[in-house]
């Protein structure tokens, strides 16, 4: 079963706080998403496992801890999730990247897929997939269901934000991933975009808007 986790951390509430008001630039607004994505990948990748190993220091022998799990890739979901990407490989620099192109059609709420590249050795990799909205949770699960089947195992999902709606959703579809969010409102509008929630969170990275 894979564990729910909303990040505590007063820097993320500090940082999420103000990446909410109207009034951030995209530039201030992009930065704000790499820093909080580099806090929450520091916070989603405790469960690493370690293993013991022997080497030389100029002084002595002792015995170091290494990374001993599969290999990582960050996965972002196009556009909104390349802002965490920098931020997730400051922590985690040797992860390969892959792209999901998805944008939700704005009558249907339903995800639509444009693009799809991952690392070629993807299903040995464990994965972070990155979006900063969990909004009904369709995009997530669709791009999830899009590494399933290219035989991804070990899944995390990391958002910004998130609904309920799509925590319940993405875990009743995907209910071995992981799910890391920053903060979790209070509901979606009718139109599918949290409240109290940011907006659009492509537009205001990339200024489109
Ligand atoms: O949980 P859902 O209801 O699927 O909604 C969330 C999705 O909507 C947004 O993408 P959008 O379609 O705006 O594309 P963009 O990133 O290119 O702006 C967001 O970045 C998620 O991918
Ligand atoms: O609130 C929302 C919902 C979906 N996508 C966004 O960018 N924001
Ligand atoms: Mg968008």
């Amino acid at each position: 079963m894979g564990k729910i986790m909303v990040m505590e951390h007063p820097l993320i509430q500090h940082k999420i706080g103000i990446i909410r008001r109207t009034e951030t630039s995209s530039k201030e607004f992009r930065e704000l998403v790499g820093e909080i994505a580099m806090f929450m990948a520091y916070e989603a990748t405790r469960g690493l496992k370690l293993r013991d190993i022997e080497i030389d220091t100029p002084i002595t022998k002792t015995t170091v801890k290494e990374l001993a799990g599969k290999k990582l890739a960050v996965v972002p979901i196009l556009r909104a999730g390349l802002g965490m990407v920098e931020g997730m490989l400051t922590m985690i620099p040797a992860a390969k990247v892959g792209h999901i192109g998805l944008y939700r059609d704005p009558e249907t709420l339903k995800p639509v897929e444009y693009y799809c590249k991952l690392p070629a050795d993807c299903e040995e990799r464990e994965v972070f997939v990155t979006d900063p909205m969990l909004a009904t949770g369709g995009s997530a699960e669709a791009a999830i269901a899009m590494l399933k089947e290219k035989g991804v195992k070990n899944i995390h999902f990391m958002c910004v934000i998130a609904a309920p709606e799509g925590v319940k959703a993405l875990s009743k579809a995907h209910p071995d991933v992981d799910i890391y969010i920053g903060a979790l409102d209070e509901h979606l509008n009718d139109h599918g975009y949290i409240v109290p929630g940011l907006g659009d969170a492509g537009d205001r990275i990339f200024g489109t808007k």
